[in-house]
């Protein structure tokens, strides 16, 4: 048997080689030639998986160790009996402790969130833990998610114009779609900036197409929109140098690198080989995740402004500006200040010492995830 993967797939060398020849090959560079005689494909989401790519091959089974599946062609997958699969929810925490982190920056940049309106659009494994991280740092939470709607009796949409006028920070966590009956491609548009709250924040770490960057230029320059945060690029990895430079905060689409994510990404790709070709490891995880020395952090004072005192723990696990300052000595390396990332764990494997009694910080620190101890 022999499966081709993306080389760079944390924890998966070893895994399948005892029953299968393992080649692995940069993302972007798999091609056609390379899958003549595969039967297994493990991708990131650098490889587009199509007709094109797969046509003469006879791989049986495609994963994508990824929660993302705008570059895989479902419908042709599906129609030529191919098996596929992503890992849903794999790094939804690793995006939690991105958007923490982005909030953790703007309150240490004059813009208190506590009491104010956070706006969620798509709620699902990414959306619904931001919102808890919103709730952690004391903000309203409202939430967009009309596919949801429909499904779900008890959900409370709020319509999305609704949301965008009374939101003073807007999340996108949506899948980019072009079709159906709830598109996301330019979700900001002309039409929806206009109904955004003056002096408002805009982030996005979902897809660089759900923002029409033209128009969030236009937002910016208007003041409408106070400060962006991007980590997903309209034309990425060659980004808008322009556009980089209104930005409060830009990033080469890391918001999902921790490691947990990664290896999270990597057991739902070696368990769906294992099922799909019977090899006995439906079980496999991935193992030894690396540990910094000190992974405790303890809180002795707690300051008046609770949600600074959060900040701070919550930037001793993971600095966003640190990759945005990266991102911006160096724009034309995009692909590879993602190759090389540094070790990143989420929430969970940290833990806090709250030294005194203070339930409302407990709280925050077990909405964001932490361990706690006292
Ligand atoms: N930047 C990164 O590193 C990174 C990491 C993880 C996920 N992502 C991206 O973030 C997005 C969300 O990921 P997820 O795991 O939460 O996906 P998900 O599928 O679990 O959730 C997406 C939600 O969006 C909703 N949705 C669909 N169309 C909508 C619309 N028009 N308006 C509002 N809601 C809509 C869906 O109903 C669903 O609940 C995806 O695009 C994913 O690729 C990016
Ligand atoms: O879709 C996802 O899971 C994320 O966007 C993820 O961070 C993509 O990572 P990549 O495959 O580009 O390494």
């Amino acid at each position: 048997m022999l499966i081709i993967a993306d080389d760079k797939i944390p924890f998966l060398k070893g895994a399948l080689e005892p029953f299968a020849d393992v080649v692995y090959i940069p993302g972007a560079s798999i091609g056609p030639e390379d899958l003549n005689n595969a039967d297994g494909l493990i991708v990131r989401t650098r490889t587009k998986v199509n007709e094109e790519l797969l046509k003469h091959s006879k791989v049986k089974a495609v994963v994508s160790a990824t929660i993302g599946t705008d570059h895989l062609d479902i419908p042709w997958l599906e129609a030529n009996n191919i098996a596929w699969t992503n890992a849903p929810g794999c790094n939804s925490g690793s995006v939690k402790q991105y958007i923490a982190s982005v909030f953790s920056a703007l309150e240490m940049n004059y813009f208190p969130l506590r009491g104010k309106t956070l706006g969620i659009v798509g709620v699902g494994n990414v959306g619904s833990k931001v919102a808890k991280a919103g709730e952690a740092f004391g903000m309203r939470v409202l939430m967009n998610d009309p596919p949801r709607n429909e499904k779900e009796p008890d959900f409370e949409n709020v319509d999305l114009n609704v949301l965008l006028q009374m939101s003073d920070v807007v999340t996108f966590h949506v899948p980019l779609t072009r079709e159906g009956k709830y598109p996301t491609w330019y979700l900001l548009n002309d039409t929806t900036l206009m109904m955004m709250k003056r002096g408002s924040v805009l982030i996005n770490s979902s897809r660089g197409e759900v923002v029409e960057e033209r128009v969030l230029m236009k937002g910016l320059s208007s003041e409408l929109i106070k400060h962006a945060v991007l980590d997903v690029w309209e034309h990425e990895p060659d980004i808008s140098l322009e556009l980089q430079e209104r930005l409060m905060i830009g990033t080469p689409h890391i918001a999902g690198y921790s490691v947990d994510g990664k290896a999270n990404g990597t057991t739902a790709a070696v368990r769906f080989m294992s099922q799909q070709f019977g090899l006995g490891i439906d079980d496999w995880s991935a193992s030894e995740l690396p540990v910094f020395d000190d992974m405790t952090l303890t809180v002795k004072e707690v300051n008046d402004r609770l949600n600074l005192e959060l900040a701070k723990l919550v930037v001793s696990t993971y600095d966003v500006t640190k990759d945005s300052q990266r991102l911006r000595e160096s724009p034309q390396h995009f692909e590879s200040l993602r190759g090389n990332y540094p070790v990143r764990r989420e929430f969970p494997a940290w833990q806090v010492k709250v030294t005194k009694e203070h339930e409302t910080l407990k709280n925050a620190l077990q909405l964001l995830g932490f361990q706690i101890s006292g």
